[in-house]
């Protein structure tokens, strides 16, 4: 990523003049309310567009990358915890979990080829996240707590081994037993299959085990980074 620039209207939120992480790194990104942790993920995801720079993920540039192109990176390749989960909540826990594999074949072959069905490999990852009974997967996925829900959206993410995994303060719903649990599921689960994670999280207390770790506060120089609502 080079001289990355998005812009709201005349709002400038992110202003990034260099960003390079390898693949299979494992990367913490660090930011109080409002300094673009989100906006970085989004334009990583392709879910937004930069208004100029390079913004290249896994080879593609994410700037000029046509529409079908890009879902098709996003459902074989890329796997995104969003900070509000966004399950859907009319299908059950077990449902979106599997999602990924229904939208693309690889993730599916993946994922039997680790578990022998993705099924096994939707409970392997639930279990590791300390919800221990998979039957309890049947309800619609509105139905269960907040960090529930957001154990379901992390294993999500991780079914089928995207190449890259991006979470967007994945532990901010979880007591500190949970946040162990997933920030070491993360790790773990990307170093097993050599993809690339990017975790952003607004936690000032040390989180172990990245390879690196980032702070917006040096990364993204746009004018009025943080607290930009405050009076
Ligand atoms: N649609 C939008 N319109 C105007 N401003 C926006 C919009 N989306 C985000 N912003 C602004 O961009 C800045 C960065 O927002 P972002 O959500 O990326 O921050 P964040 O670091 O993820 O914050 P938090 O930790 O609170 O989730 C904020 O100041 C926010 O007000």
């Amino acid at each position: 990523m080079h001289d990355l620039e998005q812009k709201i209207g005349e709002t400038e939120i992110l202003n990034i003049p260099e960003l390079a992480i390898t693949a299979g790194e494992t990367v913490c990104i660090q930011g109080g309310n409002g300094s673009g942790k989100t906006a970085l993920l989004r334009a990583l995801m392709g879910l937004t567009r930069c208004n100029s720079g390079d913004v290249i993920v896994l080879g593609n540039d994410m700037r000029r990358i046509g529409a079908s192109s890009l879902e098709r990176l996003r459902a074989d390749a890329i796997g995104f915890v969003f900070q509000h989960y966004r399950l859907v909540p009319y299908l059950s826990a077990f449902d979106n979990i599997l999602l990924p594999c229904y939208f693309s074949s690889k993730r599916k072959e993946e994922a039997e080829r680790r578990s022998e069905t993705a099924a096994n490999d939707a409970f392997r990852l639930i279990r590791k996240l300390s919800l221990k009974d998979p039957s309890r997967l049947s309800k619609d996925a509105a139905n269960y707590s907040a960090g529930q829900q957001q154990r379901f959206a992390i294993a999500r993410a991780l079914v089928g081994k995207p190449q890259l995994v991006l979470a967007d303060e994945p532990a901010s719903a979880m007591d500190s037993n949970g946040k162990k649990a997933v920030y070491q599921l993360l790790q773990d689960e990307c170093r097993a299959s050599g993809a690339t994670l990017i975790c952003t999280t607004h936690d000032e207390n040390s989180i172990d085990g990245f390879d690196r770790y980032l702070d917006m506060k040096t990364l993204n120089l746009a004018r009025e980074r943080e607290n930009r609502w405050s009076l």
